[in-house]
């Protein structure tokens, strides 16, 4: 399908502007989330699709630098991983890993997510208002039309005029930001969903235009994005569930209530905050589903280009194991943090390896089977 078939495909379904795609007609029988996987899966993958078949190496457009700012420019990816050293060691470990253009590029988008979310969950997160998230996005537009306001933002500018990024990514983390603003319940998982595709699936999406698909790679573009977005759910899903306690302490329900209801349990059990048998039942379901996403995120991992492979496995790793850390403390997260221990994050890094080192199948039946 042409790139330009997708937009109108997308604009005929008002998914480019995402008021209108919460607002959509409840007769329609697609679910969010099967419309997301449907339309932005399909569109960011056509936008690469050409550019990332032809070399290993995504093709990286020359510097056009003007006199003088060079240095400026070093010195903001720098900054940019001095950032990501502070707030993710291991994964910035892991981008040690890459090819430099790649890890700078994913440093500079690495920071921007950073400091969206703490628009919201940082210390002046309480002058936060929807106007403010207003200035944040057309700050975004003028970075990506070649305007940077500051030098984080200068990394970024630098890093889509190069890799094959695409807006509408960075657009919806803004809007999942919004919807924090707004909300704190979330009806149903289809609810939920879209909520985490906002704030971390969009993340799959903005990284594999910078991680690259292996050339000898046969799964399709789609699949590959796919598997992305499958990974930013299974990531939030997790800290959603980690956070249990937390975010009750804050007013905040990140879980399905019509699912809360089924297990007999209600807002008031989670502020509450007991470890029943129904809230061990309900958690087992919680958990089994997060891991679904996990299982579809790994099928794609193999699929980028081999430098990229290592950092990946290791952040999925290191994330899926703070579910069995959820289960080992007895399904308390009212009171107790699940996570990872030093020796076991140890543990992770050679296993992740020994993963990244599993090429892509050049077997196209095969490929065609774990198409997602
Ligand atoms: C084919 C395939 C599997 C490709 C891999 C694609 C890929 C690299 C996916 C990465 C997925 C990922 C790391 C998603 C992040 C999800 C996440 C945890 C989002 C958090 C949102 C808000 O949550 P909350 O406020 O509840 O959480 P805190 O309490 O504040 O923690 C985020 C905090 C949004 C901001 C996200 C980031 C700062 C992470 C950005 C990460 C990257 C750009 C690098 C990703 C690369 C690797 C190698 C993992
Ligand atoms: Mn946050």
């Amino acid at each position: 399908m042409s790139v330009a078939l997708i937009w109108v495909v997308c604009n005929r379904f008002g998914f480019l502007e995402t008021t209108k795609f919460e607002t959509l007609s409840k007769s329609r029988t697609l679910l969010r989330s099967e419309r997301i996987k449907n339309l932005v899966v399909l569109k960011q993958a056509a936008l690469v699709k050409e550019q990332m078949r032809e070399k290993e190496d995504v093709e990286v457009k020359p510097d056009v630098v003007l006199p003088g700012t060079l240095g400026l420019l070093s010195e903001a990816y720098d900054r940019c991983g001095e950032v990501c050293a502070e707030y993710a060691k291991t994964f910035y470990l892991g981008t040690l890993l890459m090819t430099p253009e790649r890890r700078k590029a994913i440093w500079a988008i690495y920071v921007w997510c950073r400091r969206t979310d703490e628009l919201v969950d940082g210390p002046n997160a309480s002058h936060i208002t929807p106007k403010a998230l207003d200035r944040w996005e057309s700050r975004l537009e003028d970075l990506f039309n070649g305007r940077p306001f500051d030098m984080l933002d200068a990394a970024l500018s630098d890093t889509v005029s190069k890799f094959p990024v695409d807006i509408q990514p960075f657009k919806d983390m803004i809007e999942g930001m919004r919807m924090d603003l707004r909300k704190s319940r979330y009806k149903t998982f289809d609810e939920l969903y879209l909520y985490c595709y906002y704030v971390a699936g969009t993340v799959g999406l903005m990284s594999v235009p910078i991680m690259g698909i292996a050339p000898e790679s046969r799964a399709s573009t789609e699949s590959v994005y796919n598997a992305a977005l499958a990974l930013g759910i299974a990531n939030q899903l997790t800290n959603i569930l980690r956070d249990v306690g937390e975010d009750a302490r804050r007013g905040r329900v990140y879980l399905p209530q019509d699912e809360l209801a089924q297990a007999g349990l209600s807002d008031e059990d989670i502020f509450a905050g007991k470890v029943t048998d129904k809230w061990r039942n309900f958690m087992k379901k919680q958990i089994k589903r997060a891991r679904a996403f996990f299982d579809e995120a790994q099928q794609g991992v193999t699929q980028l280009s081999s430098a990229s492979r290592w950092p990946v496995w290791a952040s999925l790793l290191l994330y899926r194991q703070i579910l069995d850390e959820i289960e080992a403390n007895d399904y308390n997260n009212f009171t107790r943090r699940a996570y990872v221990s030093k020796p076991k994050k140890l543990v992770s890094l050679p296993v992740a390896y020994a993963k990244s080192l599993v090429p892509p199948s050049r077997n196209a039946a095969l490929s065609k089977a774990i198409d997602l």
